[in-house]
């Protein structure tokens, strides 16, 4: 759920469109859709269910909680159906914030990848709140084990389909900017179902970022640098970095640092040896990945941010092993697309 403040509009687009869509024509899209969506947020301002919420629901039980909200575990009192409601404390969210994060998550939500809405939002003397499908496997943090990670299977199935859902999200001109294991849902242990959930941080590419609010691992070193006076354009490789410092999670059960700032020891040795590029200046906790899964995460780390990405460039990684088990580690690339060239990579923190 996103802070209003340090946002500017849109600016204009860079130069590159998606492949055969002339930019010109792009930003009308983007514009267009921009309007639909500011349009959507009126009408559901206007319909918007003044109620309590046991009114009509039993809550169960909670699900979770974030910086901005509490979701819990409702059914319907008539019909039994089980939903995810999330609330959303009218003390401290602005409406405009709360249906900006509703509509968004609206007319993403046909996606598979993407969590399913179910049309209804609600006011009640306390809370904004929205009605939404409940993930019960709960999110990715909870099947993370420390220093191990998840099973290579689940790693590579979560991967694909995450990049199905940043894709979609990526092809309507907007950047989700919330990459993160609790953002991404589960509907079974072993990942073959999962779900993108939370847009309150998501924007159209191109709107202006004054304020950065913490630096955490997911935050693209240009963010943690400072947006300057201008402030920085959002653009869908802030989505790639984030995904980077996932798969690393995901497979090694560490965070590759705690922030992306020179004083971070780790981040340093990642930047030390990106620049070299030397094999005995690569940190000791990215040895156990293989060499294609160290050359893919170069691609989605690189600190040019026109260097890095796109996110489905992990697609082209997917039948390569990700983990070197136990084999000499070698740093040329066996399999995946990126069979030959150099590589870089980086260091860790223990997954808390
Ligand atoms: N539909 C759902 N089904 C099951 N659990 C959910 C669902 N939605 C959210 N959760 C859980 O609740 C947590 C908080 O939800 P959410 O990320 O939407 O809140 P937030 O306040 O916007 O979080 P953040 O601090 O990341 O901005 C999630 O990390 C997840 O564990």
């Amino acid at each position: 759920h996103a802070p209003a403040a340090g946002e500017g509009k849109p600016r204009q687009l860079g130069s590159g469109g998606p492949e055969g869509l002339p930019v010109r024509r792009e930003e009308e899209a983007n514009q267009e859709a921009q309007t639909l969506l500011e349009e959507i947020m009126e009408i559901t301002a206007q319909n918007l269910v003044h109620m309590e919420v046991s009114e009509h629901y039993q809550v169960i039980r909670e699900l979770g909680k974030g910086k901005y909200g509490q979701v819990v575990l409702v059914t319907h009192r008539q019909r039994g159906t089980p939903m995810a409601l999330k609330l959303l404390p009218k003390a401290s969210t602005k409406l405009q914030n709360f249906l900006y994060e509703y509509c968004v998550a609206l007319s993403l939500s046909a996606h598979p990848a993407i969590i399913g809405m179910f049309g209804i939002a609600i006011e009640s003397s306390q809370h904004y709140g929205f009605l939404y499908e409940a993930a019960l496997h709960k999110d990715l943090i909870s099947i993370i084990k420390p220093k191990a990670g998840i099973p290579e299977p689940a790693a590579k199935l979560c991967a694909k389909q995450v990049v199905s859902a940043l894709d979609f999200i990526h092809s309507r001109g907007l950047v989700y900017r919330d990459v993160k294991p609790e953002n991404v849902l589960l509907f079974d242990r072993h990942c073959q179902r999962i779900k993108l959930t939370d847009f309150g941080l998501t924007r159209p590419r191109g709107t202006l970022l004054r304020l950065v609010t913490g630096v955490i691992p997911y935050t693209a070193p240009e963010l943690s640098r400072g947006t300057g006076d201008l402030g920085l354009p959002i653009d869908a490789s802030l989505d790639a970095w984030s995904f980077g410092v996932l798969i690393f999670c995901l497979l090694t059960g560490y965070f590759p640092w705690e922030k992306t700032v020179l004083e971070d020891s780790f981040f340093e040795d990642f930047v030390v040896w990106q620049e070299s590029g030397l094999d005995e200046d690569l940190p000791f906790h990215w040895r156990p990945l293989s060499s294609d899964a160290i050359a893919m995460l170069r691609g989605l780390l690189a600190l040019d941010p026109s260097q890095r990405g796109p996110v489905s460039q992990v697609l082209g990684y997917l039948d390569c092993p990700w983990r070197a088990e136990g084999k000499e580690w070698d740093s040329k690339p066996a399999c995946g697309p990126s069979r030959g060239d150099t590589w870089i990579m980086q260091s860790p923190q223990f997954l808390s």
